[in-house]
């Protein structure tokens, strides 16, 4: 039987209109009106329309937005400098600086730089503290989002299997520490893993987050199992014409779908997931930093 498509873009549509009714109680019972400000430096083309979407679905979901959009060559400093004027700022909760930046900025002391109440990526050293240790906060977008959708697919993930192909910082870690948080039984493979397809063959969860176009294929999948690709590989398609590109995730689609229980599509599996966790999060950091309790359902 082929797999269960787990459709992304519908669980967001359903987590945006939660945060709609946050955001309206928050205003009218608590005066809060909680803000975003993204930073983006450079012209990368992915992060320009993620940082335009990130802005527009502030905006819609009645939340207030800055959007800083700086020049390729902006000196570390100078986005120091913004970094430290939004700590101060008392109309901004969150704070997002787009990766990746430009060479000559060191993303580490962008990221120290941020404070930690205003950590809406849980990207700091004491943000990423919080999580492993499972104190209140921001839990990072795409896991947040992976997480979401896993629980939302299987119920109950205690006990099961879970090999998460790729060890990155903004995927791969913080994702372990939630599936451990619900008792999963956690594989972190790399690409110094031995055997790497038979390790995935033992999984109930797979999770791919390696960069790496189609690379986990069908018969390494476990029968029913649940896939969840976060890849978001841009190839060239010139079948579709002069300079066109196609989105491909880390999983090889056709053969997984035939195998797995359910999977994630690429596009419109984990990506949509990731900006509307922003969006939570900045509830739940505006909530925090004003001393109110956080919704429930945006936090693990
Ligand atoms: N500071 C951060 N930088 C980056 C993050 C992040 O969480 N914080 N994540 C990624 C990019 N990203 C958000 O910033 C992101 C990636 C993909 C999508 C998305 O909706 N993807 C769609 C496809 C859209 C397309 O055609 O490109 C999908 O998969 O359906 C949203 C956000 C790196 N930087």
């Amino acid at each position: 039987m082929p797999a269960k498509i787990i459709n992304g873009k519908t669980y967001a549509d359903g987590l945006r209109a939660r945060i709609a009714g946050h955001v309206e109680r928050l205003k009218h019972e608590h005066g809060v009106t909680p803000g975003l400000a993204v930073v983006i430096v450079g012209h990368d083309p992915g992060s320009e329309i993620y940082v335009s979407q990130k802005a527009k679905q502030t905006v819609e979901l009645g939340m207030h937005s800055e959007k800083y959009e700086l020049p390729e060559n902006t000196s570390e400093a100078e986005v120091l400098t913004l970094v430290q004027k939004l700590n101060a700022d008392p109309a901004i909760h969150g704070i997002l600086v787009q990766s990746p930046l430009p060479k000559q900025i060191d993303p580490m002391k962008v990221i120290a730089t941020i404070s930690p109440d205003k950590d809406v990526d849980c990207f700091t050293p004491s943000s990423v503290g919080k999580l492993q240790i499972g104190l209140p906060g921001p839990v990072s977008c795409t896991p947040l989002g992976c997480l979401m959708l896993l629980r939302d697919t299987l119920g109950q993930l205690e006990g099961l299997n879970a090999v998460i192909v790729g060890r990155s910082n903004l995927v791969g870690r913080p994702l372990a520490q939630l599936l451990l948080r619900d008792n999963c039984t956690v594989t972190m493979a790399h690409s110094k893993t031995r055997n790497l397809a038979s390790v995935v063959r033992g999984a109930d969860i797979v999770v791919a987050a390696v960069g790496r176009p189609q690379m986990i294929k069908g018969d390494w999948i476990k029968p029913g199992a649940t896939v969840i690709d976060v890849g978001i590989n841009r190839i060239p398609a010139p079948e579709r014409g002069e300079g066109r590109t196609r989105l491909l995730g880390d999983v090889d689609f056709k053969s997984a779908s035939e195998v797995a229980g359910a999977i994630t599509p690429v596009p419109g599996g984990v990506g949509p997931m990731t900006i509307v966790c922003l969006l939570a999060n900045t509830v739940t950091t505006a909530s925090l930093i004003n001393g109110i309790e956080p919704p429930k359902d945006l936090t693990p």
